[in-house]
C-alpha cells in the first residue's frame, strides 16, 4: 500500500486550484437515473469515489464515462438493465445509497444493499426509509438489502425529517421530482451540495423551490430531460488547503473558493487570529507561521462548522496557544485522528464527543495511520509543520476525496511525496 511522506518546514506560497465537490458530484451522478436523456457534469473531481459511483451506475445499465482530461462526466440512462445496487459496491462507498430514490422513482422498485456502519459512526438509513415510505414506497430489509417498491408510483407528501440528513434530503428530493403531486420536505438539509443538486434537477426540468432553506417544495413532473451542469466547488477541499499556509506559514490563494461556502470556518479562523481575503479568483490566506489562538468549535449542520473540517482544524489547534475544545455533534466516532496526532506530540484528551486540545510548541514527525478520509488529510496537514518526517499510511482513504494532493501541495512548496507500497 502506498504512503505519503511529508517533511515539515514552511513557508508555502502560491496558488492551489480547488476541485469540484466530491459530495455534490456523488449526489448529482445518480440524478442521471431519473432521465432517459444525457446528463453532463463539468468540473467533476477525479477521485476514486467518483469511479466507484461510475461503476455502480454502469451496473444499473447507465452509460457513464468520465472524460478525465476535461473533468467532464457524461452519463446517460436510456435503458436501465438492473435496479440492484450490489453490496460489493455499496460497502466501498456509503453514498451508493443515493441511487435508491432515483431508481424507485424511475423504475418503481429498487434493491439497494444497506451500507452498514463505517469508521466514523453507525450511519443508519432510517430517515431515508421513513421519507420514502411517506412518498408511498413499501420497503423491507431482507438479506442485507433494502427491497423497495412503489407499484402505484410515488405520491407527493409532507415529510418532516427527524434530522436534517444530507443524504436523506438528496434521496427524497430526487424521488419527489417524478412523484405525483407536491412534496414538502421540512427540517431539510441546507448544505451547498443540496443547492447544487436542486439546481441540476431544475435544469433537467424538475420543479423545486426552497433549496438552501429548511423547507424544500417539489412539484412532481412526468419526466425529466437532459442537462449540463457545473459541479460546485468543494468547500471541504477548500477549507483543508486554506489551513496549509496557516499551519506551515505562507501565502496561498485557493482558486475557486468563495466565502459563502466556508463562512463558519472562516469565522473560527478569525477567532484564531487568521484573516482570509476574498480576491475574486478565490480565497487568499496569509500567515507568518506563528502559533494561532486556541478556539472552541462545535460541529453543526450547514451553515454551522462542518464535521468534515473538524479533523483538519484539530491539526491546526494542536499547536495553538492555549486550550481548544472541539465538540463533534454529527458523528459519534470522529476523533480517530486524535491518537495519531498524539503520536506526533499533540496533547489531546477525548471524552465522548469532546476533544480537549492543549496547544504545544511544535509537533514531531512520526509514522501515522488514519481510518478515514478527513483524518488522513489532517495528518498530512500536521506533518507540514512538524519537525522531521511524517509518514501517513493507508492513503487509499485520501484518494476518495483529494485529487492530486501531493501535486497541489508540492507546487506551493511543501516537501511531500507519495511512496509506492508493495
Ligand atoms: C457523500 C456525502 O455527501 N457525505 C456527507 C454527508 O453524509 P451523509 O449524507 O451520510 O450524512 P447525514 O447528514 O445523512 O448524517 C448526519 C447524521 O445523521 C445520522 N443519520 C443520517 C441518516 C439517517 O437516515 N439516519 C441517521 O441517523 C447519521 O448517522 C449522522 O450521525 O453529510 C455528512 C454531514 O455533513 C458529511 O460528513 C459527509 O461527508
Ligand atoms: C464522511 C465523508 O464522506 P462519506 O459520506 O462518503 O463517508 C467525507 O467526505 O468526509
Amino acid at each position: 500500500m502506498d504512503s505519503i511522506v511529508v517533511t515539515g518546514g514552511g513557508p508555502l506560497n502560491g496558488e492551489i486550484p480547488i476541485a469540484g465537490a466530491k459530495n455534490a458530484c456523488l449526489a448529482l451522478m445518480p440524478a442521471t437515473l431519473l432521465s432517459e436523456e444525457p446528463l453532463i457534469l463539468t468540473n467533476a473531481p477525479r477521485l476514486s469515489d467518483i469511479s466507484t459511483m461510475t461503476v455502480l451506475l454502469q451496473s444499473l445499465g447507465a452509460d457513464a464515462a468520465s472524460l478525465q482530461h476535461d473533468k467532464v462526466l457524461a452519463m446517460s440512462s436510456h435503458d436501465l438493465t438492473s435496479t440492484r445496487a450490489d453490496y460489493d459496491i455499496v460497502r466501498k462507498m456509503r453514498a451508493s445509497n443515493l441511487v435508491l430514490g432515483p431508481l424507485l422513482a424511475r423504475a418503481g422498485h429498487a434493491e439497494v444493499s444497506l451500507p452498514g456502519g463505517c469508521a466514523i459512526g453507525a450511519r443508519p438509513m432510517d430517515i431515508h426509509i421513513d421519507g420514502l415510505e411517506k412518498l408511498g414506497a413499501e420497503i423491507e430489509l431482507r438479506d442485507g438489502y433494502l427491497h423497495a417498491k412503489a407499484p402505484g408510483g410515488l405520491k407527493g407528501a409532507q415529510i418532516d425529517l427527524a434530522f436534517p440528513s444530507v443524504g436523506a434530503t438528496e434521496n427524497l428530493m430526487m424521488a419527489a421530482t417524478l412523484a405525483k403531486g407536491t412534496t414538502v420536505i421540512t427540517n431539510a438539509a441546507r448544505e451547498p451540495e443540496i443547492v447544487d443538486l436542486a439546481r441540476c434537477l431544475i435544469a433537467m426540468g424538475a420543479q423545486i423551490e426552497g433549496e438552501g432553506t429548511d423547507r424544500i417544495e417539489i412539484q412532481g413532473v412526468d419526466r425529466l430531460g437532459g442537462a449540463t451542469h457545473r459541479v460546485v466547488t468543494d468547500r471541504i477541499e477548500l477549507g483543508t488547503y486554506m489551513l496549509a499556509p496557516v499551519i506551515a506559514g505562507g501565502d496561498v490563494e485557493c482558486l475557486g473558493g468563495t466565502l459563502d461556502l466556508v463562512q463558519s470556518f472562516v469565522e473560527k479562523l478569525a477567532e484564531a487570529g487568521v484573516s482570509v481575503e476574498e480576491t475574486g479568483r478565490g480565497l487568499r490566506v496569509r500567515h507568518d507561521g506563528g502559533r494561532v489562538r486556541a478556539v472552541d468549535i462545535t460541529t453543526e449542520v450547514f451553515p454551522g462548522f462542518p464535521t468534515d473540517l473538524q479533523a483538519q482544524m484539530m491539526a491546526l489547534l494542536t499547536t495553538a496557544q492555549g486550550v481548544s475544545t472541539l465538540h463533534e455533534t454529527i458523528f459519534e466516532n470522529r476523533f480517530m485522528h486524535a491518537p495519531e496526532l498524539v503520536r506526533m506530540g499533540a496533547e489531546i484528551e477525548v471524552q465522548g464527543g469532546t476533544a480537549r486540545v492543549t496547544g504545544v510548541e511544535r509537533l514531531k514527525g512520526a509514522p501515522v495511520m488514519a481510518t478515514d478520509l478527513r483524518a488522513s488529510v489532517s495528518l498530512i496537514l500536521a506533518g507540514l509543520a512538524a519537525e522531521g518526517e511524517t509518514v501517513v499510511s493507508r492513503v487509499y482513504h485520501l484518494d476518495r476525496g483529494y485529487e492530486q494532493v501531493v501535486r497541489k501541495l508540492s507546487r506551493v512548496g511543501a516537501q511531500i511525496e507519495r511512496v509506492k507500497g508493495t
